[in-house]
């Protein structure tokens, strides 16, 4: 079965966790096109923010109401994709150098759901972590920080440095909070397993649900 419809599955999957009157974070990223339709195709009355502008183009050419995240203290669910998917539910995110605005995203959500093909959950995270960067002070910022190289894209929708750190993993409880104190770091891409509430993975022909909250 292809990966694209393990995407499709997994995303439809998690626009039927949606319902009338819900305030709903959009992620951004290859499986979220898939849900940006099928959300539309549900006809609901929902208020959406976006996580990039590319989500909040593709929603708002699909009908779906995009609000300015300013409107908003919390929100009802988030969804969004992952690059990897450890077994205990921490995951890596911010191939789409989106994670900034995602981790804020998902923090804001009463429940933040995963959606995924079945390449995404992984035995053990591996590197690259994706981190954003303030530009002040970049270059001390990035002698300071062992095994980071710049990555070659645009800036961040808020003018963050995208970058990522390429050294060894291990612990990610310490790996988080050692960049997390790094002065410089706007954000990293390790999202901790409590931020996490359902995974759906499309796998085959089905769709695998973890709940973690
Ligand atoms: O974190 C992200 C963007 O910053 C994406 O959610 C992540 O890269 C997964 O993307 P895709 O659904 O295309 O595999």
């Amino acid at each position: 079965m292809s990966v694209e419809r393990e995407k499709r599955i997994a995303a439809e999957a998690a626009a039927e966790l949606v319902g009338s009157g819900m305030t709903v974070g959009l992620g951004t990223g290859s499986t979220v096109a898939y849900l940006l339709p099928a959300l539309a195709r549900r006809e609901l009355s929902i208020r959406c923010v976006a996580t990039s502008p590319r989500t909040e183009q593709a929603a708002r050419e699909l009908g779906i109401q995009v609000e300015p995240f300013g409107g908003f203290d919390r929100l009802d669910i988030a969804i969004d994709g992952a690059d990897q998917i450890a077994p205990d539910g921490w995951l890596v995110k911010g191939g789409g150098a989106a994670h900034t605005r995602e981790k804020i995203v998902a923090a804001a959500a009463d429940r933040f759901v995963v959606i995924a093909d079945s390449s995404k959950p992984v035995d053990a995270l591996r590197p690259p972590v994706p981190l954003e960067l303030l530009e002040y002070g970049l270059a001390t910022t990035l002698r300071r920080l062992a095994d980071v190289r710049r990555r070659d894209v645009p800036r961040s929708p808020d003018g963050g440095v995208i970058a990522d750190y390429h050294g060894d993993i291990g612990d990610p409880v310490r790996l988080a909070a050692d960049l997390a104190g790094a002065p410089g770091l706007v954000e990293h891409g390790l999202f901790p397993p409590d931020l996490v509430a359902t995974i759906l993975v499309g796998r085959g022909d089905s769709v695998e649900r973890r709940d973690l909250a």
